[in-house]
C-alpha cells in the first residue's frame, strides 16, 4: 500500500475532531468523504478504514507513541505513524515520519500487548466492569472479538424482492454476497463495498443490519393481522424488518421519545414499501396508556451502553462513561415496568439490547420478573450473543409472555 498525502492529511483532520472536538466518528467520516470528488471507492475506503482503526486502538497507539491527550496534529501524525509501522505500511519520506523509530514501536508493542487493557484499548473502567460481569476469561476473548472490523450484512426486504433475485441484481453488479445459515433474511458481502448507491438499495430491496440484530424482529413471533408496538423504534431498523415479517398486514405502532428519529423511519418505510407502521412520540405517559392490555406484541429494543456493537462503533470505548451505564439501567428497568403494560393477556414481549452486560441483560428480565409489575409474566425464552461465538454483533433478547 502507498500512501498518499491528501488521504492522510485528511484521515489527521478527521481524527482531531474526534478525539479533540468529541465529535462522533461516523459523522467525521461522512464529512471527510465529501471533501474531494475526485477521490474513488478505494481512497473513500482508506480514509474511512484508517480513521476507524486509529479510533479503535487509540490508547494502545497513545501508550506506543508515549503521547496523552489533547492531542497536537504533532500527536496525531506519530499515531498515525504507529499505526502504519504496525500495519506493515511502508513510511513515505515526509517530514512528519522522520522521526519514526519503527524497531522500538515493533519492541513496544510486544511489551504492551501483555497488558489486556492496553493491548485491546479499552478504558480501565470498562476493562474493570466487563471483566467483573462476565469473567476474564469470557472478556479476553469477546473484546478481542469486539475490535474486528464487522462484515457487513443485508437484511433482504422480502416486501420487495427475495434473497435470490436480490443477490443476481447484485452479482451483476459485481458484488458478491453470500447466505448465512440460521438468518433467514441475511446476505453478507464478500468484500466491504458502498451498496447505498446501488439501484437496488434506493428500491427498497435490502437495509444494512448486522445478523444479530436481525434476530430480534424473528424473536418477537409475529404475525400478519397483529396489533405490535415498537416501543424504542429509534430510526426502525427493526420495525422495518417487523413490518416485513407481518407481511405489511396488521397495526405496527413504532414510538420513540425522538421525533426526528422517527421522521427518518418514516423516510426509511416509504423505501421500503412498509405502509403498516404509525409513528407515535412519546412526549408524556399519554400514548403509553392509551395501549394498556392492547398489543399482541411489543418489542423493547432499550437504550443501552452499546458495549455489543463496539465493532461498528470503536469511539463508544471513549465516549461512554461509567455514571451513562449506570443511568441507563435505570432507565431500562422503568421501561420494562411501564411498557410492558401495554401487553394484552396471552401477548409476548421481546426485551433486546446491543450490549453484552449480563447487568443490562438477563439481570433486568430477572428482576422485572420477581418484581409486582412482573408477576404477570413468564420467561420463555432468551439468548445471549457474544461476538466472539456468534461472529457478529454482541446482543441480548429475552422473550417473556403475559399470562
Ligand atoms: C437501541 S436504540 C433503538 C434502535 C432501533 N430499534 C433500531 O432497530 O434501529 C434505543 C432507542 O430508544 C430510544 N429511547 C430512549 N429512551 C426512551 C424511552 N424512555 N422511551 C422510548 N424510547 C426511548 C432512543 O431514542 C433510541 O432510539
Amino acid at each position: 500500500m502507498r500512501l498518499h498525502r491528501n488521504l492522510c492529511f485528511a484521515t489527521v483532520d478527521g481524527l482531531l475532531q474526534i478525539f479533540n472536538e468529541g465529535m462522533y466518528a461516523d459523522k467525521v467520516v461522512q464529512q471527510l468523504l465529501k471533501r474531494d470528488k475526485r477521490w474513488g471507492s478505494r481512497d473513500r475506503g482508506f480514509v474511512a478504514e484508517t480513521t476507524y482503526d486509529i479510533v479503535r486502538w487509540k490508547r494502545l497507539y497513545a501508550e506506543i507513541a508515549n503521547t496523552k491527550e489533547p492531542f497536537s496534529r504533532d500527536d496525531i501524525w506519530r499515531l498515525f505513524a504507529v499505526w502504519a509501522t504496525l500495519k506493515g505500511v511502508k513510511l513515505p519520506d515526509w517530514k512528519y515520519f522522520e522521526a519514526t523509530p519503527q524497531r522500538k514501536i515493533k519492541g513496544r508493542f510486544d511489551e504492551l500487548s501483555k497488558i489486556r487493557k492496553i493491548k485491546e484499548s479499552v478504558p480501565d473502567w470498562m476493562d474493570e466492569l466487563a471483566a467483573k460481569e462476565l469473567g476474564d476469561k469470557q472478556w479476553t476473548k469477546e473484546i478481542s472479538a469486539l475490535n474486528q472490523q464487522a462484515d457487513v450484512i443485508l437484511r433482504v426486504n422480502t416486501l420487495k424482492t427475495t434473497k435470490e433475485k436480490l443477490q443476481s441484481e447484485l452479482f451483476d453488479l459485481d458484488i458478491h454476497t453470500e447466505t448465512l445459515k440460521n438468518y433467514p433474511d441475511a446476505l453478507k458481502l464478500s468484500e466491504r463495498t458502498n451498496v447505498f448507491t446501488t439501484e437496488a438499495f434506493k428500491k427498497g430491496a435490502f437495509e444494512v443490519q448486522d445478523a444479530s440484530s436481525q434476530m430480534v424482529a424473528q424473536f418477537l413471533d409475529v404475525k400478519s393481522g397483529m396489533k405490535v408496538v415498537d416501543t424504542c423504534a429509534g430510526a426502525g431498523g427493526k420495525t422495518l424488518h417487523l413490518a416485513a415479517l407481518m407481511e405489511n398486514k396488521g397495526q405496527l405502532i413504532a414510538m420513540d421519545i425522538y421525533e426526528n428519529k422517527l421522521k427518518e423511519l418514516k423516510r426509511r418505510a416509504k423505501r421500503a414499501g412498509a405502509h403498516n407502521i404509525e409513528m407515535r412520540v412519546i412526549d408524556s405517559t399519554k400514548p403509553i396508556k392509551k395501549l394498556y392490555d392492547k398489543a399482541d406484541r411489543v418489542l423493547i429494543d432499550a437504550p443501552c451502553s452499546g458495549l455489543g456493537v463496539l465493532r461498528r462503533n470503536p469511539d463508544a470505548k471513549w465516549k461512554l462513561q461509567p455514571e451513562f451505564i449506570e443511568n441507563i439501567k435505570q432507565t431500562q428497568s422503568e421501561i420494562l415496568k411501564s411498557y410492558s403494560r401495554m401487553v394484552k393477556p396471552g401477548g409476548k414481549l421481546v426485551y433486546a439490547t446491543c450490549s453484552i452486560l449480563p447487568s443490562e441483560n438477563q439481570q433486568q428480565v430477572e428482576k422485572f420478573l420477581t418484581s409486582d409489575s412482573g408477576k404477570e409474566f413468564t420467561f420463555v425464552k432468551e439468548k445471549k450473543i457474544l461476538s466472539h461465538e456468534s461472529g457478529f454483533d454482541g446482543f441480548y433478547m429475552a422473550l417473556i409472555e403475559r399470562k
